[in-house]
């Protein structure tokens, strides 16, 4: 199964040596538990056990595998982040794929050998999602062949960036490009910030961190001011892009080609949550087959709490997701990558049906993500509330996903674009001229589901319902766009009137691939053992899917009552089907307790003992009285007793 999960046989063996060469490596373990430490405390440590790695790495991992590289990153520095966590997922992305060759022979060896820490500074305080009103500018000094980097107001200001704050000397910049008094829009800047020698902030930069979050807090995001800061002409990234001494723009061959460094994180991001996912329910999982609490035959002992349906209802289908996200992301990346070796030699004509992939997955898959680990964390009763679960952590920095590389309800409206324009090829009888993901709108489906009529149809008829619902959905919020335009209304306010429903079949569509990877996953492997656990999971996701969504199939009868009853049936049946197979499923992971961080979701079971002994190292139990005992409530008790 670890195969399955990871890709491949070698690299399930490869993610096992490496967590056992980390668990023989006590320096790079944390010193203490991350949660009874200060913010600076943790960033020091992640700095510490970062130039450890970065001596010993090659030790460890085949540092030129990205796979590798993500693994030994959970394992030894985790998922609250580290001071260069931008400079893998976005900087050196950002300069392989936007700067020219003779760029990239300057910076990348520097980057890569970590001479240079990089990040990837975009949003500013005042606009985030909307990249066309962001206020840096970047001007064009034909006498000196610079361009002068200015940001004009508090709200240009470079405001979240991860690393910015106080990791980072160099970052790649976004600002509007203006040459000869022509705003060409936003483009990228390499652009030292820091001195190499002193790390101080160069003159005319200004430059911080933003101050705690909600989770993620080793990273120091931060801010960044211009005031009129000079870089040389050739900083601008020039791939795609170019701007010669007298100022002539040359354009890229595609609009948004600038935007490959966001597509990159939104594909690699989903197998990212997937890992999150999975880790909170190995964690609630376990812990519920240890825990027991009331009974459910009054004649027999207490139960494990795992037996309960509704504790199965609220952590399986999620163990169905988890894996479902993990084979989607993997298709994902797979397309991102042979999407990016054909931009680079010039052919963007898929970059738009990437696009609309990954902006509805990151969507869904981060929200339902978000929703999989709260459900995980309130599954473990009052011990998932304690900093010794870390599923709260878990849950802070896997829902920061449904923000960064763009807002979730933008994206799942950029899917929308995408979908109303094939909506509108299925309507002007252009069906043949439909992209392989949304071939199925232009298939005439049945009049209703033969989902409970046709016995081991496979998933075909699941499939089909799906698509059913998802092109119903797609042609009606399409519909009701092209009715209200041509009603008079102008195209955007339209769109606005219409946005919710386009959501909800950005949603359906993306929820519709989501299972046919599933599917296509399933039918691929040969291990019979395999095949039939990852099958009776399927089910399950089928069938819970399908349920969460019934009201669009009931609304026009392609689903009758009596069928939601049959899909409703088949949801407990897997339920218990499951049952003594979730631990395994969970534990199939791999994850090493270096690498979950729980107390409560230890391999060892010891849920007790291990809880006990967490507490007693609590810094506040030190001294059985505190200061603040000594220095305000006990005078506050002997003055109340006077
Ligand atoms: C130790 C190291 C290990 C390394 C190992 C690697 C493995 C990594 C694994 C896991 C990764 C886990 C990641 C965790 C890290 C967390 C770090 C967080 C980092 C966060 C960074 C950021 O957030 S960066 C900032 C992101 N910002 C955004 O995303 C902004 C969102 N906004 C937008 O994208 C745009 O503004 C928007 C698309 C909404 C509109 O753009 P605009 O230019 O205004 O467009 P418009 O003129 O309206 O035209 C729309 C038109 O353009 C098409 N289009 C838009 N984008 C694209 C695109 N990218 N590609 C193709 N086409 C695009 C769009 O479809 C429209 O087309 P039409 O409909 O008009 O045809
Ligand atoms: C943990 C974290 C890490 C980050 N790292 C980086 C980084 O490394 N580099 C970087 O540059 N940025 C980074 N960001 C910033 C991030 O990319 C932005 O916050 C994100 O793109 C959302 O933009 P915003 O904050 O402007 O939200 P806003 O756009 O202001 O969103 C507020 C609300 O308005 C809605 N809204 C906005 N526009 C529309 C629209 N057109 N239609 C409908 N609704 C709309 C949204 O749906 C949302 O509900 C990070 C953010 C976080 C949380």
């Amino acid at each position: 199964m670890a195969a399955q999960i990871w890709g491949s046989e070698k690299r399930a063996r490869r993610r096992r040596e490496i967590s056992a060469k980390i668990a023989q490596m006590p320096e790079l373990h944390d010193s203490k538990p991350l949660p009874f430490m200060t913010r600076e405390e943790k960033i020091m440590e992640s700095a510490r056990k970062l130039t450890i790695l970065t001596e010993k790495m090659g030790q460890i991992i085949d540092p030129t595998d990205p796979a590798e590289l993500y693994h030994l990153n959970n394992e030894v520095l985790g998922l609250e982040g580290n001071p260069m966590a931008l400079h893998g997922v976005m900087f050196i992305p950002a300069l392989s794929a936007q700067a020219s060759d003779e760029q990239q022979a300057k910076w990348l060896p520097r980057a890569l050998r970590r001479e240079i820490i990089g990040t990837y500074a975009q949003t500013e305080l005042g606009h985030g999602t909307n990249l066309q009103n962001l206020e840096t500018t970047a001007t064009y000094d034909l006498a000196t062949q610079e361009f002068v980097l200015h940001t004009p107001q508090i709200t240009a200001l470079k405001w979240w960036p991860g690393n910015l704050g106080k990791s980072s000397n160099y970052a790649v910049v976004v600002a509007h490009m203006i040459i000869k008094a022509k705003n060409y829009g936003p483009h990228p800047f390499m652009v030292q910030l820091r001195d190499e020698k002193t790390h101080e902030p160069l003159p005319g930069i200004t430059i911080g961190d933003i101050g705690p979050k909600m989770a993620y807090n080793i990273v120091d995001n931060g801010f960044l001011g211009f005031n009129k800061y000079r870089i040389p002409r050739t900083n601008l990234l020039m791939r795609h892009t170019k701007v010669e001494a007298d100022g002539t723009y040359i354009k890229p061959p595609h609009a948004k080609i600038n935007y490959s460094a966001m597509v990159h994180v939104r594909a690699y991001m989903l197998t990212g949550q997937a890992i999150m996912l999975a880790s909170a329910l190995n964690i609630a999982t376990r812990y519920s087959s240890v825990r027991r609490q009331g009974q459910i035959d009054k004649s027999q002992p207490e139960v494990k709490v795992l037996e309960y349906q509704t504790q199965q209802h609220r952590l399986f289908p999620s163990i169905a997701r988890a894996y479902a996200f993990q084979f989607a992301g993997a298709e994902t990346v797979k397309l991102y990558e042979h999407v990016l070796k054909e931009m680079k030699s010039g052919n963007v004509s898929l970059m738009a049906d990437l696009h609309a992939l990954t902006s509805g997955l990151k969507s869904v898959v981060t929200y339902q993500t978000g929703e999989g680990i709260e459900q995980a964390r309130m599954a473990c009763g009052g011990h998932g509330y304690s900093m010794a679960s870390y599923i709260s952590e878990i849950y802070g920095v896997a829902i920061g996903g449904c923000t960064y590389e763009g807002e979730n309800m933008v994206m799942l409206l950029q899917l929308a674009r995408y979908l109303v324009k094939s909506a509108a090829l299925v309507k002007s009888g252009q069906s043949s001229k439909l992209g392989p993901l949304v071939a199925y709108l232009g298939v005439k489906s049945e009049p209703t589901s033969l989902i409970d009529r046709i016995p081991n149809s496979g998933f075909t008829e699941y499939v089909k319902t799906f698509q059913h619902v998802s092109k119903r959905q797609t042609l009606k919020a399409a519909d009701m766009f092209f009715g209200l335009m041509e009603k008079g209304e102008k195209r955007e306010i339209a769109w606005n009137k219409c946005s919710v429903e386009l959501n909800r079949a950005s949603r359906l569509h993306t929820r519709l691939f989501i299972v046919e990877a599933f599917v296509r996953r399933v039918n691929e492997i040969a291990d019979i053992r395999i095949k039939e656990a990852l099958t009776d999971l399927l089910h399950l996701h089928v069938n819970y899917e399908l349920l969460d969504i019934a009201s669009y199939a009931l609304e026009d009868g392609f689903l009758s009552a009596s069928q939601l009853d049959y899909i409703r049936d088949q949801v407990y049946l897997y339920l218990g089907k499951i049952r003594p197979n979730a631990v395994s499923l969970l534990d199939s992971w791999e994850f090493s307790d270096i690498e979950l961080r729980s107390v409560l979701g230890r391999r060892d079971g010891n849920v007790y003992e291990n809880l006990f002994k967490w507490a007693k190292s609590s810094p506040l139990n030190k001294t059985d009285v505190l200061s603040s005992v000594t220095q305000y409530l006990k005078p506050m008790m002997e003055k109340a007793r006077l």
